[in-house]
């Protein structure tokens, strides 16, 4: 049988997804990488760290005026985060379906946040929410050389038609 295997544009998006200190407390990580491996992205960074202040209010810099943003601070400072960074298609509209509303009391079931969490103010899970926010986020979070390329055979990245 004759096989043609694509490789689909913008399969390099990528996405800057970091568990919130509630979701390492609660031992989540796991369940957590495994939705994003069994959906077909792919792992290409990936850290467990204490979030400087620094970082944090340059990546919420857009809530800095918000009621609740010292609260969102001390929360995010409250023990490690695991920060990482998946690449497929479309990631980062997938992967923001996959977390669901940002307070869990309006996640559907079936998303992180509408499976494991029921406050806002705890809500285990960060995704970014646009194309340009996740290249600025990877890019605080992340060093250059702490992202690795790698080539699979799997589905993910080529596609049977
Ligand atoms: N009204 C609120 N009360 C308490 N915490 C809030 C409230 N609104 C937002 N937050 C916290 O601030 C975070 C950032 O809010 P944002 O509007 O960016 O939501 P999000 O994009 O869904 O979350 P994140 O950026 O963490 O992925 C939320 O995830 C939540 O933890
Ligand atoms: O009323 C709110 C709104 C947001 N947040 C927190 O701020 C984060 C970032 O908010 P954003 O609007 O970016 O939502 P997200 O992108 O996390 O869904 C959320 O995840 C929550 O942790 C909160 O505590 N109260
Ligand atoms: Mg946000």
């Amino acid at each position: 049988m004759k096989c043609l295997f694509i490789v689909i544009a913008g399969v390099s998006e990528r996405t800057l997804i970091a568990v919130k200190p509630d979701g390492v407390q609660r031992r989540l990580v796991g369940q957590i990488v495994q939705r994003f491996e069994q959906r077909g992205f792919k792992l290409v960074g990936m850290k467990l760290l204490q979030a400087r202040e620094d970082i944090l209010s340059q990546h919420y810099h857009d809530l800095h005026k918000k009621p609740f943003y010292p609260n969102l601070l001390r929360y995010m400072s409250s023990g490690p985060v695991v920060a990482m960074v998946w690449e497929g298609h479309n990631v980062v509209r997938t992967s923001r379906l996959m977390v669901g509303n940002t307070n869990p009391a309006e996640a559907y079931p079936g998303t992180i946040r509408g499976d494991y969490s029921v406050h806002i103010s705890r809500n285990v899970i960060h995704a970014s929410d646009s194309v340009e926010g996740a290249q600025r986020e990877i890019h605080l979070w992340f060093d250059r050389r702490e992202l690795v390329d790698w080539d699979c055979c799997d589905h993910s990245s080529s596609y049977q038609v």
